[in-house]
């Protein structure tokens, strides 16, 4: 990502904003609320289009100020959002939910989709009971390893959790981001860990770029 700007309503919230994020590694992003932490992430996942600056994954242009965003290659890029229910049909029970995008994306061969879902399941600690389950019959941490799995089943090149392990508990955050990691790390995928809880970055990261106020560059604090 290099050189990055954006601004809303003529307010610049990223200004020059470069970072690198090298294969298989975590990357932290913390700074305060209000920042433009996950307008970064809105961009790399081509929600919000940038002003100013490209980004490339695997040396392609996956956007720029003049190349609209490569929706295919973006595939590679998953994300995992704040509020974990927005994502999920209140209507479908969990099962079917990834038993449908398994379907769509060919995830599997038909028949295998279960055992597929059980598969990335186990990786963010979760039980297969919960398959039969409707979102709001799941609590917020579980809905939050809902979206995780879901993501892992693209194995992206770049997972980003924007504060996507909130509403666990410090050690289950720190257990759950660890297997989400050595899953990553498997097919060398990358992780853009978004948070408040500088704590929890510096006990994850590999590097960590701390936002530190609105029309500056972020400085990178740290580098393991
Ligand atoms: N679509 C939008 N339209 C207008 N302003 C926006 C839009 N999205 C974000 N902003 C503004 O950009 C600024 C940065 O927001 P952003 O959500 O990126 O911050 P953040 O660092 O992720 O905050 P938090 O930690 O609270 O989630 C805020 O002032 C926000 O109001």
């Amino acid at each position: 990502m290099e050189q990055i700007d954006k601004a809303f309503d003529g307010k610049q919230v990223l200004q020059n904003v470069t970072l690198d994020i090298p294969d298989g590694q975590i990357c932290g992003i913390f700074g305060k609320s209000g920042i433009g932490k996950s307008t970064l992430a809105k961009v790399l996942c081509g929600i919000c289009p940038p002003d100013g600056g490209q980004i490339l994954l695997d040396g392609q242009c996956l956007v720029s100020q003049n190349t609209p965003y490569d929706r295919k290659l973006g595939l590679s890029i998953q994300m995992v959002y704040q509020q974990p229910y927005a994502t999920l049909d209140p209507h479908q029970k969990i099962g079917s939910g990834f038993k449908e995008l398994i379907r769509y994306h060919g995830f599997a061969p038909k028949g295998k989709e279960r055992a597929l879902t059980e598969d990335v399941l186990v990786k963010v600690g979760l039980e297969p009971q919960i398959l039969a389950h409707l979102p709001h019959q799941i609590s917020g941490g579980e809905a939050q390893r809902v979206a995780i799995a879901r993501c892992l089943l693209f194995r992206p090149k770049l997972l980003i959790l924007d504060e996507a392990t909130s509403m666990l508990d410090v050690s289950t955050q720190a257990n759950v981001l660890g297997m989400v990691r050595r899953q990553m790390q498997e097919h060398h995928g990358s992780i853009l860990l978004i948070s408040h809880d500088e704590a929890l970055v510096n006990l994850l990261c590999d590097q960590i770029y701390v936002f530190e106020k609105k029309h500056t560059n972020q400085k990178e604090k740290n580098t393991k």
